[in-house]
């Protein structure tokens, strides 16, 4: 079997993050949405661009530099991005980056690719099939179509109890146990059948009876 020789799956925070795309058609704008929509510092290099980066550009969303690249464009860069049409380009680029380097002409040549995304809140489903750009994209409209937004209502539900469970004073492998217990597949089947209220009620209802055997039989 074929393996994905980009095999180390990562989430990474970029907020202002120096980050550095050079190239400036369309598969740099394509990398750039997603960079700007983490925060990141971003400056785009490249003699022509694609007018939706100008005008990205114009609302200081990015920075751009009209011009070719040249090695000393990558300095203290947490992530590159190759982007433009020509490889041997490319190829220094890659050379150069210090940090992450993605490369859109010979992804091995960097050290990360960039997975398809299906967000929907803190849920966020990223998928890569190791090169087959039309399956990831298709995949990724399977899960965005399985996991509606209910499920990002019920996460952000979730998350929010966790932490008040967080504050009972009970051991973390009672607390584990909980849930466990409590949010199983059934709870999901609950929600892929449009039933939210009823998964939280069930949830809410496990909560509480955690909270009294709490209290009734400290750790
Ligand atoms: C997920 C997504 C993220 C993104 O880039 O934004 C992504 N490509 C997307 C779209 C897309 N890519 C291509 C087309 C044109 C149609 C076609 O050729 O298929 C379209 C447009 C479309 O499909 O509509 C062509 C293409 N892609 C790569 C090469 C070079 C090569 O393979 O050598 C070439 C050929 C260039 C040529 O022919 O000259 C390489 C890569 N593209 C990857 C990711 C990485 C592997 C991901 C994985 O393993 O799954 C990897 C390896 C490296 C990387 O770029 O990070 C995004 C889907 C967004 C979505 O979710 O809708
Ligand atoms: N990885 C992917 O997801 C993916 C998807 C589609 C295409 N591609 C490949 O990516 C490449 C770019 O695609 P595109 O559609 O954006 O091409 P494009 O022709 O629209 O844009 C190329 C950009 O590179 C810039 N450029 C050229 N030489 C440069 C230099 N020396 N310094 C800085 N910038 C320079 C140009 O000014 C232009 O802005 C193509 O080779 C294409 O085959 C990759």
């Amino acid at each position: 079997m074929q393996q994905n020789s980009f095999s180390y799956p990562a989430m990474l925070d970029l907020k202002n993050k120096k980050c550095v795309i050079i190239g400036g058609g369309k598969v740099a704008v394509r990398k750039a949405l997603p960079l700007i929509e983490a925060g990141a510092d971003l400056t785009v290099i490249a003699p022509e661009a694609d007018p939706q980066l100008l005008a990205l550009a114009k609302t200081s969303l990015l920075r751009l530099e009209l011009r070719a690249y040249t090695d000393n464009d990558l300095l203290d860069t947490f992530v590159t991005v190759a982007a433009t049409d020509d490889f041997h380009i490319n190829r220094k680029i890659a050379a150069a980056a210090p940090c992450l380097c993605n490369v859109v002409t010979e992804p091995s040549l960097g050290n990360f690719s960039v997975p398809s995304t299906v967000k929907n809140g803190a849920l966020i489903f990223t998928l890569s099939t190791g090169g087959m750009p039309a399956l990831t994209r298709i995949l990724a409209q399977d899960l965005r179509a399985y996991y509606g937004s209910d499920f990002a209502e019920f996460n952000e539900f979730l998350q929010q109890l966790r932490q008040e469970l967080k504050a009972v004073d009970t051991t973390p492998e009672k607390r584990t146990a909980f849930w466990r217990q409590t949010l199983t597949q059934s709870v999901i089947d609950l929600l892929h059948a449009g039933k939210l209220d009823q998964a939280k009620e069930i949830i809410t209802d496990a909560a509480n009876r955690f909270r009294l055997e709490s209290q009734n039989s400290p750790r």
